[in-house]
């Protein structure tokens, strides 16, 4: 199709990816989901058809992008990483926040955090698409306020005994990898110095999920309650330093609203490959929509905006590759991409017309997962009080 060869050509050749990423677009858009209703994309597998997918995944070399090569990662940056979440997401939104969560939210943590004897556990299992990874630090009670968490941690000889939940986990249904975060000193001022990182494994006595969580959109991506217990974790399993998990946590944060930038992007191209044709298809009063000038300027914002967003989300996720993160750009790409994608899902339902309007075309989903991204990893609210703050914080 003429759109997907611009859309190749302005972004991995200009870019320079290196190969790896190239075959994925095959991969996701073909063979994966060829015979799937693509709004329920995970859902709709079996339980074999999931691991196998997530193997095709590992075998591409897309799960382990940031870990390096002696625990069967990519070794590359998070310019690749950001590319084939936007690559993901372009075929399967759901899917894309699932393999957001698996190889950023967990297996970067890991990479970044974990001890040797932790990395050589874990890591492999995860890259190769064996284990499913998630990342859990949300509560019930405390999301934008997450240091506020109740889950504790209280030490009991070399384990520790976790009591509590945590809500909204992406790919906790199916994880059997998971980043859990935990108060381990409940009385610390300020309550941020009193949070531990733990790894948990499924099956671990005293851990259970709940049911999957019903969504408005992201609907192929598995969520549930995370019930704690008296779950005996060994104290072996803590990643990072014993209270010392906000630090895991909020420089993880950055490079997680970094890398799911990626989901709004691939989300804006899918309205315009099903959008820009579809305006060179249908006709009113004698000629094709696409040359009403109200519909051009529709395309035109709609373009705009999705290159203006590609542009500094690649060049924030350049900067991270060159160790100059900074969690004002990681906020602002994350921030700026998600309210652009949720507006081109809007503009993409009105060059439908009626067709935009109904599910058997699926410009409605889109506008259901772009929202997404508006609220999970820090809502936009909290994504401006990160950027003013980093302001406010030159003047001290
Ligand atoms: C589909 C999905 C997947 C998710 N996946 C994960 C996951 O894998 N792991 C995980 O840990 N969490 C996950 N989350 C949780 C997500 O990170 C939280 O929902 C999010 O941080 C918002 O927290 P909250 O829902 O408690 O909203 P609240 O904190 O209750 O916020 C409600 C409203 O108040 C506003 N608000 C709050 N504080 C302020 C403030 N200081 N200034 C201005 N406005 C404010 C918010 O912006 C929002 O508009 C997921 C959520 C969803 C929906």
């Amino acid at each position: 199709m003429a759109t997907a060869a611009w859309r190749l050509g302005s972004s991995f050749a200009k870019w320079g990816l290196r190969p790896l990423v190239a075959p994925l677009a095959g991969l996701v858009s073909q063979r994966a989901f060829s015979v799937l209703p693509v709004d329920d994309a995970i859902n709709g597998l079996n339980e074999e058809q999931k691991q196998e997918f997530w193997k095709q995944l590992g075998d591409l070399g897309v799960l382990g992008i940031t870990a390096p090569a002696q625990y069967g990662g990519s070794g590359l940056g998070y310019l690749e990483h950001v590319l084939v979440m936007e690559e993901i997401t372009r075929a399967s939104a759901a899917v894309g926040l699932s393999y957001g969560a698996h190889s950023n939210l967990c297996i970067n943590q890991l990479v970044r955090n974990g001890n040797e004897a932790q990395k050589e556990k874990y890591l492999p299992k995860l890259i190769s698409g064996e284990y499913i990874g998630a990342l859990a630090m949300s509560e019930p009670n405390a999301g934008s306020d997450v240091v506020s968490m109740k889950l504790r941690a209280e030490k009991k000889g070399d384990h520790y005994i976790l009591n509590g939940n945590k809500f909204w986990i992406t790919n906790g249904p199916d994880a059997d990898v998971l980043i859990v975060y935990a108060k381990t000193d409940p009385a610390a001022v300020p309550a941020s110095r009193g949070i531990t990182a733990f790894i948990v494994e499924k099956g671990m006595p005293g851990f259970s999920t709940s049911q999957k969580l019903d969504k408005l959109g992201m609907r192929g991506s598995n969520t549930c309650e995370l019930v704690f217990e008296d779950c005996k974790i060994p104290a072996i399993n803590i990643l990072g330093h014993l209270s010392k998990g906000v630090y895991v946590l909020m420089s993880g944060l950055d490079l997680e609203r970094l890398v799911l930038s990626g989901g709004p992007i691939g989300i804006m191209q899918a309205v315009l490959d099903h959008t820009i044709p579809y305006l060179h298809m249908r006709e009113a009063f004698g000629q094709k929509i696409g040359h009403f000038q109200l519909m051009q300027g529709k395309m035109a914002d709609m373009y705009t905006r999705l290159m203006a967003c590609r542009q500094y989300v690649y060049n924030v996720a350049k900067a991270c590759d060159e160790g100059h993160c900074t969690p004002k750009d990681c906020a602002a790409v994350i921030l700026y991409s998600a309210e652009c994608a949720t507006q081109v899902a809007l503009d993409g339902i009105q060059c439908f017309g009626g067709n935009g309007y109904i599910n058997d075309f699926p410009m409605g989903r889109f506008l259901r997962d772009a929202k997404l991204y508006e609220i999970g990893a820090g809502t936009s609210e909290v994504r401006r009080l990160v950027i003013g703050r980093a302001f406010n914080a030159d003047f001290h």
